[in-house]
């Protein structure tokens, strides 16, 4: 049965190193098991300052980056080189420094890609990638919005409501950009380590909602749970308004 634990770090720069450091360890140990590994990264504050540790960090050395497959949970729809792509960003803070094969990176369509700004065909391509069947991706890192969104399933959205499809466009964010691609609830439900990190006051309410069983409808991170485990990577202000007191996972 899958379990959830929740870890809580002093503040967000130790919850950012050791989140990178326990990346490292598990990537190693799957690669060390299967022969290759695959990561869904995530956008967003706490998401890129993972990656910027890793980078920054001499472990980083020990993951055969060779044998890595990296996905996105979500992507903000604009061109190439906007700061607000999550691909760029992750580019900056970690991708472009490490010896990937550039075909086991996948990412999603910017708005002026090979299907220019038609986002439902971008995300159809992307949902094509992971057929026949969603991988069980080995690690999902999921940031989350203090409304609750993850990955770009927002609340009430027609994107929380999706059973189907693997990844849709969504349109009309709350939050900008407006327009995006996002994996679906289904197929986030398919990895097999989800890590939900992120920091500061402004989650709480969120953080706390979720673990206290709220539905994913007005919650869409409570939604979010591993088939072998779900992860909570928090810092104090993340975690102020947790009632129950958690105890910090084993392995
Ligand atoms: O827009 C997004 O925001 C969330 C959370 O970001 P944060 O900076 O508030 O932590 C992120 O999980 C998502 O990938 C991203 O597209």
């Amino acid at each position: 049965m899958s379990k959830t634990e929740v870890v809580v770090y002093e503040n967000p720069d130790l919850l950012a190193a050791a989140a990178a450091a326990r990346l490292v360890t598990r990537l190693v140990d799957v690669q060390a098991a299967k022969g290759s590994a695959s990561v869904v990264l995530t956008g967003g504050g706490t998401g890129i300052a993972i990656l910027r540790e890793l980078r920054d960090s001499s472990a980083r050395d020990a993951i055969d980056w060779s044998r890595l497959d990296v996905y996105w949970g979500d992507e903000r729809f604009v061109p190439a080189d906007s700061d607000e792509r999550n691909e760029k960003q992750a580019r900056e803070a970690l991708l472009d420094h490490v010896p990937l094969d550039p075909k086991r990176v996948h990412a999603m369509a910017p708005s002026d890609g090979e299907f220019g700004d038609d986002v439902d065909a971008a995300a159809a391509a992307y949902a094509e990638i992971l057929t026949p069947e969603v991988p069980a991706f080995d690690i999902m890192l999921l940031g989350l919005g203090g409304e609750g969104h993850t990955a770009s399933i927002f609340p009430d959205s027609p994107a929380v409501h999706e059973k189907e499809r693997s990844v849709v466009a969504v349109r009309d964010c709350p939050k900008p950009p407006p327009t995006r691609i996002s994996l679906t609830l289904p197929a986030i439900r398919r990895a097999q380590d989800i890590w939900l990190v992120t920091g500061g006051d402004a989650k709480a309410d969120a953080v706390a909602q979720a673990l206290a069983g709220a539905g994913e409808v007005e919650i869409p991170v409570a939604g979010a749970r591993g088939s072998r485990r779900t992860l909570w990577l928090l810092d104090r202000g993340s975690a102020s308004k947790l009632t129950k007191v958690y105890q910090p996972p084993t392995g």
